[in-house]
């Protein structure tokens, strides 16, 4: 669905200029969330206006519903700007415009009958969930609502494309979370391609089956989110996933817990998908007759399945304690000695 080659885009000339999209090649599929992450200044908005033709690339190819975004221009390109479709983290909604008035405006602006107009503006507020708000003004609505008026009037002219630029950054966790669920069920309703840019893991994990991780221009990571999550390579990558799956303060938590608990092991185990690891733990206590004390855990759920961590204190006699961590390793759960006594 979304094809870019060798893309740079490179702004200013000489000395001053910057290199905003670096050698960036992706392959988006249809029907898939797809997830850009990056830190303030990483390349994010570049791309994703590439991606709509904002933007030119200094070189390489960018190619979006079968649409080379890099040469196309005038009608052509509005016609592909017609089903790629955009929403923003601060709504850019017409203050002077209803609820209803907002949604209609791309379809005036494509020409559609009043008739059908108001018929399809129908059809959107249901699924966007706002019945009963249709003649609101945009300052009456809560930060929420403003943002399914975002996403209705997105997709009032069918797009096979919805690019969504922090479109929850500006809302509270709870919104945040009732806006993704919305994406979500439009994504498996609709089959659309999303593509989403943002700052924050916990929308990765959430609502993206797959995930790219940018850094100075350059996708420095692509994966599955749930192998991003097991087993995140570049060291940008681990300070994301950490973000969601490390409750705050690990790092000091883990020093306390080393002084705390002088006696035994410390193990941090990594279980995914449905493996659980409660047989695992059961086999490893009935088997060599060890202590086994559970000092923190945790569990994520990513869209491909379940993630988690636990952090265990193993108590006995230190050869059988390096067998039991080689039985660990041989039944498959990733494992990694914190501390010894
Ligand atoms: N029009 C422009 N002219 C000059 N430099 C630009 C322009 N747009 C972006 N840049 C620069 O390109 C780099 C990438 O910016 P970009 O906005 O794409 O990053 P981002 O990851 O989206 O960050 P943010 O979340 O802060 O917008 C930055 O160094 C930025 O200053």
């Amino acid at each position: 669905m979304i094809e870019l080659k060798s893309v740079n885009k490179k702004f200013g000339s000489g000395n001053a200029s910057i290199t905003a999209v670096d050698n960036v090649n992706l392959d988006i599929h249809a029907g898939e969330i797809f997830g850009i992450i990056g830190y303030s200044g990483a390349g994010k908005s570049t791309l994703i206006r590439l991606l709509n033709g904002l933007e030119q690339p200094t070189s390489g190819s960018v190619n979006v519903a079968g649409h080379e975004m890099a040469t196309i221009s005038g009608k052509a390109l509005r016609e592909a700007r017609q089903k790629i479709s955009m929403v923003f983290q601060h709504f850019n909604l017409l203050w002077s415009r209803t609820v209803k008035e907002n949604i209609a405006f791309p379809l005036e602006i494509a020409g559609l009958k009043k008739d059908e107009r108001d018929r399809r503006v129908q059809e959107l507020i249901d699924l966007v969930g706002l019945n009963g708000r249709e003649n609101a003004y945009p300052s009456q609505l809560s930060g929420g609502q403003k943002q399914r008026v975002g996403i209705a009037r997105a997709l009032a002219n069918d797009p096979q494309v919805l690019l969504c630029d922090e479109a929850t950054s500006a809302l509270d966790p709870e919104t945040t979370d009732a806006i993704l669920d919305l994406l979500t069920s439009i994504n498996e309703r609709l089959g659309l391609t999303i593509v989403l840019i943002t700052h924050e893991m916990h929308v990765i994990r959430k609502i993206c089956h797959r995930v790219a991780v940018m850094e100075a221009g350059q996708v420095v990571e692509i994966g599955n989110v749930l192998d991003v999550f097991q087993s995140p390579k570049a060291p940008i990558t681990k300070r994301f996933v950490s973000q969601v799956t490390e409750p705050t303060g690990t790092e000091q938590a883990l020093e306390h817990l080393k002084s705390d608990h002088t006696a035994g092991t410390l193990v941090k185990l990594v279980f995914v998908g449905e493996r659980t690891e409660q047989p695992v733990l059961a086999n490893l206590i009935r088997t060599f007759g060890i202590d086994v004390n559970i000092v923190q855990g945790n569990i994520s759920h990513t869209k491909g399945g379940a993630y988690g961590t636990l952090l265990l204190q193993l108590i006995g006699d230190a050869t059988i304690v390096n067998e039991a961590i080689d039985f660990l390793h041989s039944e498959g759960v990733q494992t990694e000695v914190i501390d010894h006594d």
